[in-house]
């Protein structure tokens, strides 16, 4: 016989009965805080990019240095950010991030869920909505009682790839896991690097979960998008788009290279690993057996079929600065017309 599924609201039905808040859950953000489903542009400033920047600013408040050594090392995904919001968005690293939080909060308290849980399930649901996105594992049931983070636990955009990738590794993920982490840079802005220009993206598809961004960190930088030269910012290769120093320096580490250049030939594989490596930012700090797969809750992404990466108009391959030894640079075309700006993503 068929397994007995749950009887939800609105005529659905769950795997598991605690998965049917999830489904009311869903229908609520998707409407009020995504802007109906939309991925990038929203009615609260980009709440789907910084939803999923949110997972691993709760995530990575985790060391297992600091535990070795007797002190607190952090709950990793357990809604410390949120709880402790006054604490943890002062952190230099979380700047920006008090804005999400707040976005947030009354959702969580409206559905009685835990904040550890809402902030992963709502990343999830953040990044279905962009075309090319994965379709992100969500497990329920992380405890609602948490303590603040430690401080210092978030990387800087302006710390060296060697402190990063330590830092990484304290928390459970290799130099590997941290470039497919870094596709989540494919959809995304600064805001606060260079306040004087908020909206500016790291790619110029930042609506789209595409390779771009990839190719783009690769191109040789020529230009401040902004007011010149900020903590953590380096040259930029195109008006319009802004460069993170440690974007620039994973893409170029021999360390790293080599898995950042390969998802430029490689979609499926950057998804694929994508989805993989968010498994285990989602449940820092916990045992996943211990929780309740409500994956089935989560959208499937809209099936496109994205255009191939391809060189920015007015750049050529001379431009890249290919750093994988054992690789040449994939021979993308140029996008065709004059070189043009970047448009920003639209502001609070
Ligand atoms: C590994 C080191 C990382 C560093 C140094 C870093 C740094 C940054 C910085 C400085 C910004 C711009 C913030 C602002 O000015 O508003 C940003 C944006 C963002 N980051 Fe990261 N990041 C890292 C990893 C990650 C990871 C692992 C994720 C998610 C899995 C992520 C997701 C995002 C997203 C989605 C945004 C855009 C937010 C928006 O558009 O509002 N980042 N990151
Ligand atoms: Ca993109
Ligand atoms: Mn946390």
């Amino acid at each position: 016989a068929p397994p007995r599924r749950a009887a939800c609201s609105n005529g659905r039905t769950a795997s598991d009965a605690a998965c049917c808040v999830w489904f009311d859950v869903l229908d609520d953000i998707q409407e009020n805080l995504f802007d109906n489903a939309e991925c990038g542009e929203d009615v609260h400033e980009g709440s789907c990019d910084q939803s999923l920047r949110l997972t691993f600013h709760d995530a990575i408040g985790f060391s297992k240095n600091l535990t070795a050594h007797g002190q607190f090392g952090g709950g990793g995904a357990d809604g410390s950010i949120m709880a402790f919001a006054q604490i943890e968005t002062n952190f230099h690293a979380n700047v920006g991030v008090d804005e999400i939080v707040e976005t947030q909060r009354p959702f969580a308290l409206k559905h009685n869920v835990a904040f550890g849980d809402f902030i992963q399930f709502a990343g999830a649901v953040g990044v279905s909505n962009c075309a090319g996105g994965p379709r992100l594992q969500f497990l329920a049931g992380r405890s609602n009682i948490s303590q603040p983070s430690p401080d210092l636990l978030v990387p800087e955009p302006s710390d060296a790839a060697d402190k990063i990738f330590a830092r990484m590794e304290d928390a459970g993920f290799s130099i590997i896991d941290t470039v497919d982490l870094l596709a989540s840079h494919t959809v995304a802005a600064q805001d606060k690097v260079d306040a004087s220009i908020p909206g500016t993206p790291f790619d110029s598809t930042p609506s789209t979960f595409d390779a771009q961004f990839f190719v783009e960190t690769l191109l040789n930088g020529t230009l401040f998008p902004g007011n010149g030269s900020n903590v953590g910012e380096v040259l930029s290769p195109l008006h319009g788009e802004f460069r993170l120093q440690s974007d620039f320096e994973i893409a170029r580490d021999s360390r790293s290279a080599c898995e950042w250049q390969s998802f430029i030939t490689d979609h499926t594989k950057m998804v694929t690993k994508f989805e993989s490596v968010m498994k285990r930012l989602a449940t820092v700090g916990h045992n996943p057996n211990s929780l309740t797969d409500c994956s089935e809750v989560i959208p499937v992404p809209k099936a496109v079929t994205l255009p191939p990466p391809t060189l920015p108009a007015g750049q050529t391959l001379g431009d890249v600065q290919g750093a994988c030894a054992a690789t040449p640079f994939p021979r993308l075309s140029t996008a065709p017309g004059p070189a043009t700006s970047v448009a920003p993503v639209p502001p609070s």
